[in-house]
C-alpha cells in the first residue's frame, strides 16, 4: 500500500455527483436515472433530506416475476438510513465504516453537514494505487467457480429466478447450436426492469462473446482487459475449459481484502503506536513531575500550558496561577529589550536558547536561573511549542561572587588585591601604548608598621590598615585603582598627564597619613614610604614599572622614612646590590655562616677582665668578614632579625656552658638583642629557655639594648625587662647619649649599666663639651646607682681620663680588641686571673 505524506481525505477523491430522486418515484424511473447518469447508486430524498439509497445490487433482491415490479416505489426497495461521512475525514476512517457496515457507498457531507456527494469503494480503492499490487496478485481462486449455465432456450424469467434463489451475480448462457457462451449479470437486470419481456429467451438478453483469460494470468492482466474492453465480467479458463467467471468485483474484492489486511496492519500499528506514545507521554510526565528542574512548557504565542512541581518551589506560582498566563509574570525588568530579542533570535535560528536570566518569584524575590528554552515542533504540525527548563543558581552565583571576590579583592580592606592589580595594570598600559597616555605606579608602604602591629596587637593592625585604605582611597581620583598587594604595602595605578600630577598625589597622600589615627583610644602616627614609576620613562610593562616603583619606595625609606621618591635609572644598581646582599643574607642564615667574636671589658679599678661582648661576625667565603653595622639593618629590613638574635642566644648560651666546663669564670657575657625584639613579647621566654637548655643561670648573662626598643611599647619593654631581671639577667643600655635620652626612662625601667657611646669616648678628652657629657653621664650613673662602660676607648689618655672620672669598666681596643673564640681563651688564660662576678 502506498503510504501518502499526508494522509488523503474523502475531499481529495469523492464524486460530487449526487443523483437523488424522491421517495414516491418508481423504481422504473430510478433505474433510468441511473442508466442516464451512468451510475451505480441513487439516493432518495424526503422533503431536501436524504433519507435512502439504492443501487444495482439491489436489483437481485427484486422479483422480477412480479408485472407491477416497474411501478414500485423506490422507498418501498431502498436502504435506509444512508451512511455519510464528512469530507474532512480520511479516506482510512471511510474504509473502515466500508468494511464495518459491508456496504458500497458513503452520502458525503460538507461542513454544514449538508450532502455534497457520493463515495463508492471503488473510488476509495482506484485511488490507493494498487496497480502494483494486482500485478503480483495471480487469478488463481479469486473467480466463482460454480457459476450457473443455463441453455439458450431457457426463459429469461426463469433464468433470473435463478439468479435470485443462489444469489447469484452472474450466469452463463450456453447455445449449442453456435457452441457459444454469453452472460448475464445483476446490472443487465436493471434493463429488465426497464423493458420486462418475460417471453424472451436467456440467449436474447445475455451478451456475448465473452472475453476470456487464463486462470494463470494475473489479476492486473485481468483488470487491463475489463478496462480495455469496458466489460466487468471475464470467463476464467484452464487450457480452454471455462473453469468460472472473474466479475470486476472480484478484482475489488481482491484489492479491498488487500486494502484491509493492510488497514488492519494500520491499525494495528496505530494501536501499538498509541500505547507507545501514550506509555511515552507518561513516562515524559512522569519525569517532568520528577524533575528537580523547573519545567514551563508554552504555546508559540508564549501562553503557558503546563509547569511541573518544582516550577511552583521554585517560583511559588502555582499551576492554576499561571496557566493560561504569558511568562512575562516572572520578568524581574533586570534586562533590557535587547537581551530578550537576542534570545528569540537564537532560539528562531537553532531552535534552542541557554543562559542565566534574573527572573522574579512570586514573593517578590529575585533569583538567577540557568534557563534553556528548546522549540519543540508537534508531529504533522505547524504549531510550535517551547519547553523552558530552569534550576536556580542563586547560591550558585552568590558563591561564584564570593569566590570572585576571595579571588579578586583583599578580604580585610576590600580593595582589590594584587591579582586584580596586575590585570587592570595590564590593560591600562595597552590602552596608554593605544592612545600615547602616561601611567604612574606607586607603592606606598606604612613606615613601622610591624611596630604597631606587634605593639598593638593584630587586630588593631588590621584597623589601621583599614583607616589607611580609607584615606588613601579619598585622596584618589575616579578610575585611579587602589590595591593592597599584602602586609602594609598598597599600590596605586593612575593615569597622567605630567610627573608633576605623581608628585603632587604622593603628597597629597604624604599629608593626608601624616594626620594620627584614632586607634583603640589612642593616636597613633602612620606614616608612608612612597615610590613611584612612570610608564612610558620608567618602564613599558607591568613587571619593570612595578620593580622600579618597589626601588623608589626602597629609596624613600633609606633617606628617611615618611617621604616620596620617583624612580631614578641609578636606584636600579643600589636596589640590585641590596637585592643580592638579601639573597646571601638568608643563605648565609642557613648555612652557618655566622660566628661570634668576644671582647673583653676591664675593670679600671682592679684591672681584671670584668664580663665579655658577643660581637656577630659574618664569614662570607667570598667577601671575607662582613661588619654587624652592615648586615643588622639588612636583617631588620628582611625581617630576619629575631632569627637572627635566637641564633647568637642560642650561641653564646653554648659558649657559656662550654666555659663553665673549662673553668672560665671571666664575668657576664653579653649580647645584643635587636630594638624589635623586645617589643615581640618573646625575648624573656626565649632566654629562659636557653639557661635552661644549657642548664645556665642568668648571673652569667647581660642584655645589651638601645633606647629605640622602648619606644614603640614602653609597658611591653618594661615587663619584659623585669621577666629577664627575675632570671638574674642584667640589663645594659648600649649606644647612650645618641638616642633620644628621655632620662626618665632609666628610673622606670630596670637598667643595671649605661655604655657611653664611643662617639663621645673618641672626642675626649681634648674636645670640650664632650668631655663635660661623658663626665654628667658617669656623675648620673652614679646617682641613680648605675654602672658605666666607656665604650671605644682606644687610648692611653682616654683611659686615664675615665679613670679618673670613676668610670667603672672600660672596653676599646685600648684594652683588647674583639676575638674570635680561640683567641680569646688565649687572653683569658694569658690574663689568668680569675674575674668576680658581681
Ligand atoms: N672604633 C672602635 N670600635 C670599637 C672599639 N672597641 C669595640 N669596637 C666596636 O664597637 C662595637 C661595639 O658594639 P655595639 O656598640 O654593641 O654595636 C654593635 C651592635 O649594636 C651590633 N651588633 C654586633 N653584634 C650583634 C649581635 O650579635 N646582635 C645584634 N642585634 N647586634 C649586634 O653591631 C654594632 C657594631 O658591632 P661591631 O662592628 O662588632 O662593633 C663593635 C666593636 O667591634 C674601639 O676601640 N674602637
Amino acid at each position: 500500500m502506498k503510504q501518502t505524506r499526508h494522509p488523503q481525505q474523502v475531499s481529495d477523491i469523492f464524486s460530487r455527483k449526487l443523483v437523488c430522486c424522491s421517495t414516491d418515484t418508481s423504481l422504473v424511473d430510478a433505474v433510468r436515472l441511473m442508466q442516464v447518469h451512468n451510475i451505480s447508486a441513487i439516493f432518495v430524498k424526503r422533503q431536501q433530506a436524504i433519507v435512502g439509497i439504492w443501487t444495482e445490487a439491489d436489483c437481485i433482491k427484486l422479483d422480477f416475476t412480479d408485472s407491477n415490479l416497474k411501478h414500485i416505489e423506490i422507498q418501498s426497495v431502498m436502504s435506509s438510513p444512508v451512511l455519510k461521512i464528512s469530507c474532512q475525514q480520511l479516506l482510512c476512517d471511510a474504509a473502515l465504516i466500508f468494511y464495518q457496515h459491508n456496504v458500497r457507498h458513503l452520502l458525503v457531507i460538507d461542513n454544514n453537514d449538508l450532502p455534497c456527494g457520493v463515495i463508492s469503494i471503488s473510488d476509495i480503492v482506484r485511488n490507493q494505487g494498487l496497480d502494483h499490487y494486482l500485478q503480483f496478485r495471480p487469478i488463481k481462486e479469486q473467480y466463482h467457480k460454480n457459476v450457473l449455465v443455463v441453455p439458450s432456450y431457457l426463459m429469461l424469467s426463469e433464468g433470473v429466478e435463478m439468479m435470485r434463489e443462489r444469489t447469484a451475480q452472474v450466469i452463463l448462457v450456453y447455445n449449442q447450436q453456435q457452441d457459444e457462451h454469453g452472460i448475464i449479470t445483476q446490472r443487465d437486470l436493471l434493463h429488465l426492469i426497464v423493458e420486462p419481456d418475460s417471453n424472451a429467451s436467456c440467449w436474447s438478453f445475455a451478451s456475448w462473446p465473452l472475453y476470456r483469460v487464463s486462470s494463470k494470468s494475473s489479476l492486473f492482466d485481468a483488470y487491463r482487459l475489463m478496462s480495455t474492453n469496458n466489460v466487468r465480467h471475464l470467463v476464467v479458463t484452464d487450457d480452454l475449459e471455462i473453469k468460472g467467471v472473474l466479475a470486476i468485483e472480484h478484482l475489488v474484492n481482491e484489492i479491498e481484502s488487500a486494502y484491509y489486511s493492510e488497514l488492519e496492519k494500520v491499525l494495528e500499528q496505530r494501536d501499538i503506536d498509541l500505547q507507545h506514545s501514550q506509555r511515552n507521554l507518561y513516562l515524559a510526565n512522569k519525569i517532568i513531575d520528577a524533575s528537580l528542574d523547573g519545567i514551563m512548557i508554552t504555546q508559540q504565542n508564549g501562553v503557558i500550558m503546563q509547569v511541573n512541581p518544582a516550577f511552583t518551589a521554585l517560583t511559588g506560582y502555582q499551576e492554576y496561577e499561571v496557566v493560561g498566563k504569558h511568562p512575562r509574570i516572572l520578568s524581574s525588568g533586570k534586562h533590557g529589550k535587547n537581551f530578550y530579542v537576542k534570545m528569540w533570535q537564537s532560539i528562531t535560528q537553532t531552535g534552542v536558547w541557554q543562559g542565566e536570566i534574573c527572573n522574579r518569584k512570586k514573593n517578590g524575590d529575585l533569583y538567577v536561573e540557568w534557563l534553556t528554552i528548546i522549540a519543540i515542533r508537534e508531529p504533522n504540525d505547524d504549531e510550535l511549542v517551547y519547553a523552558a527548563i530552569f534550576s536556580d543558581i542563586t547560591e550558585r552565583k552568590t558563591a561564584e561572587d564570593k569566590i570572585v571576590q576571595l579571588a579578586y579583592f583583599d578580604e580585610l580592606t576590600g580593595l582589590p588585591n594584587r591579582r586584580l592589580f596586575n590585570d587592570r595594570l595590564t590593560m591600562a598600559l595597552a590602552a596608554a601604548h593605544r592612545n600615547n597616555d602616561m601611567l604612574a605606579v606607586m607603592f606606598i608602604d606604612l613606615d613601622r608598621f610591624k611596630e604597631i602591629n606587634d605593639s598593638l596587637g593584630h587586630s588593631a593592625g588590621d584597623e589601621l590598615l583599614k583607616m589607611v585604605a580609607i584615606r588613601l582611597q579619598n585622596v584618589l581620583c575616579e578610575g585611579d585603582t587602589l590595591a593592597r598587594l599584602g602586609g602594609d604595602e598598597f599600590v596605586v595605578l593612575c593615569e597622567i598627564d605630567d610627573i608633576s600630577a605623581v608628585i603632587s598625589l604622593a603628597d597629597q597622600i604624604l599629608n593626608n597619613l601624616n594626620t594620627p589615627f584614632q586607634l583603640e583610644g589612642l593616636e597613633v602616627g602612620a606614616t608612608a614610604s612612597i615610590g613611584a614609576a612612570v610608564y612610558p620613562d620608567d618602564g613599558l610593562d607591568s613587571e619593570t614599572l612595578l620593580k622600579h616603583a618597589d626601588i623608589a619606595m626602597y629609596r624613600s625609606k633609606e633617606v628617611g622614612r615618611n617621604s616620596f621618591q620617583l624612580f631614578k635609572p641609578s636606584m636600579n644598581a643600589r636596589s640590585l646590590e641590596r637585592f643580592a646582599m638579601m639573597s646571601r643574607f638568608q643563605y648565609a642564615l642557613e648555612n652557618d655562616e655566622f660566628e661570634l667574636y668576644f671582647q673583653p671589658k676591664q675593670c679600671l679599678r682592679s684591672k681584671a677582665i670584668k664580663g665579655v661582648e658577643a660581637l656577630l661576625r659574618w664569614q662570607d667565603p667570598a667577601l671575607g668578614i662582613i661588619s654587624p653595622a652592615q648586615f643588622i639593618p639588612l636583617a631588620e629590613e628582611l625581617g630576619l632579625i629575631v632569627k637572627l638574635d635566637l641564633w647568637v642566644l642560642n650561641n653564646a648560651g653554648m659558649q657559656l656552658a662550654l666555659w663553665q666546663q673549662q673553668g672560665i669564670t671571666a664575668g657576664r657575657l653579653a649580647i645584643n638583642i635587636s630594638a624589635c625584639h623586645l617589643s615581640q613579647g618573646s625575648l624573656s621566654s626565649s632566654v629562659e629557655k636557653m639557661l635552661q637548655r644549657y642548664n645556665l643561670s642568668g648571673n652569667c648573662l647581660e642584655i645589651e639594648l638601645t633606647e629605640s626598643s622602648f619606644i614603640s611599647s614602653f609597658s611591653q619593654a618594661k615587663r619584659e625587662l623585669w621577666q629577664l631581671k627575675k632570671m638574674g639577667v642584667q640589663i645594659a643600655l648600649d649606644d647612650f647619649g645618641t638616642g633620644y635620652s628621655a632620662l626618665s626612662y632609666l628610673t622606670k625601667l630596670p637598667i643595671d649599666t649605661l655604655k657611653i657611646d664611643a662617639s663621645f669616648i673618641a672626642k675626649v678628652p681634648d674636645e670640650y663639651g664632650n668631655s663635660e657629657i661623658v663626665a654628667a653621664i658617669v656623675a648620673m650613673a652614679n646617682s641613680l646607682n648605675l654602672k658605666v662602660i666607656a665604650e671605644g676607648v682606644e687610648k692611653l689618655a682616654q683611659y686615664s681620663y675615665l679613670l679618673e672620672l670613676g668610670c667603672d669598666v672600660i672596653q676599646g681596643y685600648y684594652y683588647c680588641r674583639p676575638l674570635t673564640q680561640r683567641q680569646w681563651l688565649e687572653f683569658y688564660q694569658l690574663q689568668n686571673q680569675p674575674t668576680v662576678i658581681s
